[in-house]
């Protein structure tokens, strides 16, 4: 039989996650493991992404272990990898795709239900993500935005502690760990509105490239269409060379149609686009020059 070993970080959502995948390989009758293995980006969780340079801080130091064969799979939030793959990695396979959404998270001391998202005027909502702070001033620029890092275990009780109004968070990752919500009001934003990370929802599993048994063996657990989904919303992000810091949204809900928000600077606000056309490489081409012409306007407009 088969023996995988699995290397995961050690959040709940990550093991979650990594238990996740060993369940789907034990039914296609492998021998799966996990071994934890601790990240940059889980030493550093006081600090505001904002202060951070450089990217994949959650995945480096597992893709390492990928290399050095200590491990075989690392199971990945899709999302929360570079688009440009490591010399001598792959992603062998991607899950299915779990609610995209992001939601919001009120407090009851700010639920108002006759307001937009049910939010009252001038709340203080905790994100550290440029994405969600960039769209966050496009529909409420009323709010005010406060960093908000840790797990999602750890966003949640700062929440509850009433040191926010209301938190943003992914709908998958909230499910996933089935949280006992304590009377947090939970609104789903419409991922057509409120536009999701690329690939957020989606697991990537990653293997060593020259590791052909393993990629042939997973082969059987791969989701073809939800990849050519994401491969569209990713190559944008690829090609504005950006990593998760970068405030873009990106959603492609069925071929042929993408959803973009996007700011060069969070601050600005997003600006929301929607495509329709040939499911291909060309579409990211129309995409870019319009999100690009904002940028040279936004250039004359300051020379
Ligand atoms: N950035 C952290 C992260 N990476 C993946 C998820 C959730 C799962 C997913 O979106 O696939 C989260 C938590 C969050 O954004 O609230």
């Amino acid at each position: 039989m088969r023996k995988i070993r699995i290397g995961s970080r050690g959040s709940d959502l990550a093991l979650w996650q990594a238990n996740h995948v060993k369940n789907q390989l034990e039914a296609l009758g492998a021998e799966v493991s996990i071994t934890i293995i601790k990240t940059q980006g889980d030493e550093i969780q006081h600090l505001s992404f904002d202060k951070l340079e450089g990217k994949g801080f959650f995945t480096k130091e597992i893709e390492q272990a990928l290399l050095q064969d200590t491990i075989d799979l690392a199971v990945h939030s899709h999302k929360d990898l570079e688009t440009n793959q490591p010399e001598g990695l792959i992603i062998a396979a991607v899950s299915e795709r779990e609610n995209p959404a992001d939601v919001l998270l009120v407090h009851p001391k700010a639920f108002d239900e006759k307001a937009f998202w049910s939010l009252k005027e001038g709340a203080v909502v905790g994100t550290s993500s440029a994405r969600r702070k960039s769209q966050l001033v496009g529909f409420r620029s009323d709010v005010e935005i406060k960093d908000l890092r840790g797990n999602v275990p750890t966003r949640l009780q700062k929440l509850v502690d009433g040191e926010y109004d209301a938190i943003l968070l992914a709908k998958a990752g909230l499910d996933r760990l089935k949280l006992d919500l304590k009377g947090m009001h939970e609104v789903v934003l419409d991922p057509e509105q409120f536009v999701p990370a690329p690939a957020q929802g989606v697991l990537a599993l990653q293997i060593r490239e020259d590791d052909h048994e393993l990629y042939n063996f997973m082969q059987a657990m791969n989701h073809e269409d939800i990849q050519s989904q994401i491969a569209l919303e990713r190559t944008v992000l690829n090609r504005l060379q950006g990593g998760c810091q970068l405030p873009l949204g990106a959603y492609c809900p069925e071929e042929g149609r993408l959803l973009v928000a996007f700011a060069h600077e969070w601050e600005q606000g997003a600006q929301w686009f929607e495509f329709e056309g040939p499911h291909d490489l060309d579409m990211v081409d129309v995409v870019l020059e319009a999100l690009l012409a904002e940028e040279d306007e936004d250039q004359e407009y300051i020379s």
